[in-house]
């Protein structure tokens, strides 16, 4: 069986410690469905495992947060953006909740959710590592997307296709209830991002990774160098002296391995494959949070338990299990 981690987590004061937050929201895509993942990975014994074989305390409010009281009755589109005040009033929220988390020093695990949850998760975390370590915190975006796309250039409108450019700043909005509550210590510099995965990228988006110099590995590279060296060379962009939030999106994976998710893409990383991203970058004591979205049970019946374990499997070798 597993043995708990020995790693030590520079920089975390509780390593053992872990906040999860369930965001039970499905607002920055259109399919219905993935609200239910995060019930669905903890009924299938997530966090069990998580105490019991990897010997975590856990704090969870045991809520499944749908964040009905924020969401907004009217909510027309702004700037292409679909559901902008919904999306905007739960990732406010969650931002202060990861933060909360985040500043004591524990590690947080946010459970999606669609991935538009990551404005409030990754802006999270990086005020909480600027206020107590005064640093810049990294991000290692694991997806067959690069959900960087600006409103204006989104070909769908759905918000989960933009966290990374709101994070970073590419894409900015001063309205309060339209993610004008992103202040500069949430932000995260296009230097400290780097992606793993990517197959399928809009035009927009391809222009911008180019012209800002954004490290992306996509499965091309993957196919040429394999994983092990494509991981060694994103943990090399990171530097070692950095704290890391891992935000995975289950479409990284082929849809074989995590079928049941809202925008799959074939020719995607296979499931050892992505364990083996969330072992090294455990293995580098520098991790602080991660996300686990996307996940989407009520679509591909058969696949649902399947894509499940999937991405129990992968935030599990995110926080210390091991093969050995
Ligand atoms: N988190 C995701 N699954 N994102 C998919 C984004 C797809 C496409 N690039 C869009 O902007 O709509
Ligand atoms: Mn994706
Ligand atoms: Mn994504």
């Amino acid at each position: 069986m597993t043995q708990p981690s020995t790693i030590p987590s520079r920089f975390l004061s509780h390593p053992n410690h872990l906040g999860v937050v369930a965001v039970g929201f499905n607002g920055g895509q259109m399919k219905k469905g993935v609200e239910a993942a995060p019930m669905a990975l903890i009924e299938s014994g997530l966090l069990t495992q998580l105490s019991e074989d990897l010997d975590y305390e856990i704090h969870h409010d045991d809520t499944i947060h749908y964040y009905e009281n924020d969401i907004p009755a009217e909510d027309p589109d702004h700037r292409n953006m679909k559901k902008p005040r919904a999306v905007s009033a739960v990732t406010e929220r969650l931002s202060s909740q990861v933060y909360n988390y985040a500043k004591d020093g524990k590690f947080v695990l946010t459970l999606g959710g669609d991935h538009s949850i990551a404005i409030g998760t990754v802006s999270g975390t990086a005020k909480a590592i600027r206020e107590r370590l005064g640093r810049e915190m990294a991000v290692i975006w694991v997806d067959a997307h690069a959900d960087i796309n600006v409103p204006e250039m989104s070909p769908s409108g759905n918000i989960h296709g933009m966290p990374m450019a709101f994070l970073t700043r590419l894409a900015r909005e001063d309205r309060p209830d339209i993610f004008g509550w992103l202040k500069d210590e949430h932000i995260i510099s296009t230097r400290k991002l780097v992606y793993i995965g990517l197959r399928d990228v809009d035009r927009g988006e391809k222009k911008l990774l180019r012209e800002h110099g954004i490290k992306a590995f996509s499965m091309h590279d993957i196919d040429r160098h394999g994983i092990g060296r494509v991981v060694e060379m994103a943990l090399a962009h990171i530097g070692n002296d950095t704290p890391i939030h891992l935000s995975f999106d289950v479409d990284a994976l082929d849809p074989q391995w995590a079928p049941s998710t809202g925008t799959p893409v074939r020719g995607g990383l296979t499931l050892r494959e992505g364990d083996f991203i969330c072992e090294c970058v455990h293995e580098t004591g520098n991790l602080v949070a991660m996300d686990l979205v996307e996940v989407n049970p009520s679509l591909e019946a058969v696949g649902a338990a399947e894509t499940i374990r999937a991405g129990c499997s992968l935030v599990r070798s995110a926080l210390g299990d091991t093969l050995l």
